[in-house]
């Protein structure tokens, strides 16, 4: 059993050094918003995702390539496996911070002394609802545990940060209680989470606002996407004075997933002009990198990292792009490190199909160029498939064919 006892552990509690989890050395970016990425705690909580360690070490150093400054990287309490983990991830000395999952409570906080971290991440209940249902506890209970535990928890050397789970359901004021006492007790931030995904951008800026304007912790919020609004959300705290976003990689998390650390990073950017410090060009290797370990498709949609999302079909769109790229282009490829990419298929018009040809070498007129048009949108919907270059080249050739000529004229008459 790696757990060690309490008092093994207080006795050691003194050589738990601030930096032992690797707090960043070099250069670190210039940042406005931090963002705390939990792809290895609250990710992992996914429905059927089980990471190796190898995998959980691989991502972690994708994690601090990508330029994360802080990961939540397990949840100590589950045991020997997940303990070493840990401390392999901490042994890395990567250029972040590794930080634990703990309960407000002594076990888990001992648990995490056996990881090696330095940070930990304390939860307690603060909705009289999970209060009640879950712990049969009350408020007054929650604040002498987060007092006794948070203090013990600075004792043992850690930086702790306390976890408010079920935030967006509690009562405001007792937030900023949670708040007042946390911060006598010696954390240095308070995470206000919106537990199962019940706010909208109005009321997470209003409940953020709230709770940074009764206490100088820094205020890290966590959302869950259970509305389709965890990325909105998360920018909506980070107006209200959130500093520090709790993001997975692809929004992988428990039920609907979590804020998806690609979209908060580049929407910040987009939006707000807000620095996260996070290499554009690395989202896309680390979301497909944390997908396949998780088992799942990455949807072809997926805003930032999806294989779609800068290509086009459309007739009305490419034709506009093929003059002027802003004109259906708000997001830069390039500043991912992806390239446009024009497909065709049953939504294609003429323009489409006179440029691919003319990335071949062939020309066609028009009327040609429509009976290709024709082709090229049936073969589409049989094949419910883009049309390659080299069937589009088939066409171009079969459109000098009798046969050919006969659908041409039947395009051109319509019927
Ligand atoms: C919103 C979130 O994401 S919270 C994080 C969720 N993460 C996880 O659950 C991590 C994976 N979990 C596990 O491996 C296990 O549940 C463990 C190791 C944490 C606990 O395992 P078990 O001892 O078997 O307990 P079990 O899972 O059945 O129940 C959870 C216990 O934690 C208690 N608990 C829940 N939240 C807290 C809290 N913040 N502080 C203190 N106790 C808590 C529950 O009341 C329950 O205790 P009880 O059985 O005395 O009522
Ligand atoms: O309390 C916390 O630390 C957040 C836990 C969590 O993942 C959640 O509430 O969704």
């Amino acid at each position: 059993m790696l757990a060690k006892s309490p008092s093994a552990i207080l006795a050691r509690s003194s050589r738990v050094s601030a930096d032992a989890s690797g707090a960043a050395a070099g250069t670190v970016p210039a940042r406005t918003v931090f963002l705390n990425d939990t792809t290895l705690r609250d990710g992992e909580q996914a429905p059927g995702v089980a990471f190796t360690r190898r995998e959980k070490i691989e991502i972690a150093e994708q994690l601090a390539a990508a330029g994360v400054p802080e990961i939540e990287a397990g949840t100590p309490a589950m045991g020997d496996e997940e303990i070493e983990t840990l401390r392999s991830i901490v042994s890395l000395k990567l250029p972040l911070r590794v930080a634990a999952w703990c309960r407000m409570s002594e076990e888990d906080l001992f648990a995490a002394v056996s990881s090696g971290v330095s940070y930990v991440n304390l939860s307690i209940p603060t909705s009289d609802r999970q209060l009640k249902g879950k712990l049969n506890r009350d408020r007054d209970w929650a604040l002498g545990a987060l007092r006794h535990v948070v203090t013990l928890a600075t004792k043992l050397g850690f930086t702790a940060a306390v976890g408010c789970e079920d935030a967006s359901r509690a009562d405001p004021d007792f937030l900023c209680r949670v708040a007042e006492v946390a911060k006598e007790a010696g954390a240095f931030r308070l995470r206000l989470a919106d537990t199962l995904g019940v706010l909208d951008p109005f009321s997470a800026y209003a409940l953020v606002r709230r709770v940074a304007n009764a206490t100088d912790l820094e205020i890290e919020f966590h959302a869950h996407d259970d509305l389709g609004l965890a990325t909105a959300n998360t920018l909506a705290a980070v107006t209200g004075g959130a500093r520090h976003a709790s993001v997975t990689v692809a929004g992988l998390g428990e039920r609907a997933g979590n804020a998806a650390l690609e979209e908060v990073a580049i929407a910040l950017r987009q939006t707000s002009r807000s620095e996260t410090g996070i290499d554009p060009h690395a989202l896309r290797p680390l979301a497909q990198k944390v997908m396949e370990a998780a088992g799942r498709p990455m949807p072809r949609t997926k805003a930032i990292v999806g294989e779609d999302i800068f290509t086009h079909e459309s007739g009305i769109h490419v034709s506009g792009l093929l003059k002027d790229r802003g004109t259906y282009e708000a997001l830069s490829p390039e500043m991912l490190g992806r390239a446009h990419r024009v497909v065709l298929g049953k939504h294609s018009g003429l323009a489409a199909i006179l440029k691919a040809l003319s990335d071949q070498g062939l020309a066609v007129d028009e009327v040609r160029g429509r009976a290709i048009l024709a082709r090229v949108r049936d073969f589409a919907t049989r094949s419910k498939n883009s049309v390659s270059p080299e069937v589009l080249k088939r066409f171009y050739e079969d459109s000098f064919t009798e046969e050919a000529l006969k659908r041409r004229h039947a395009a051109v008459m319509g019927v």
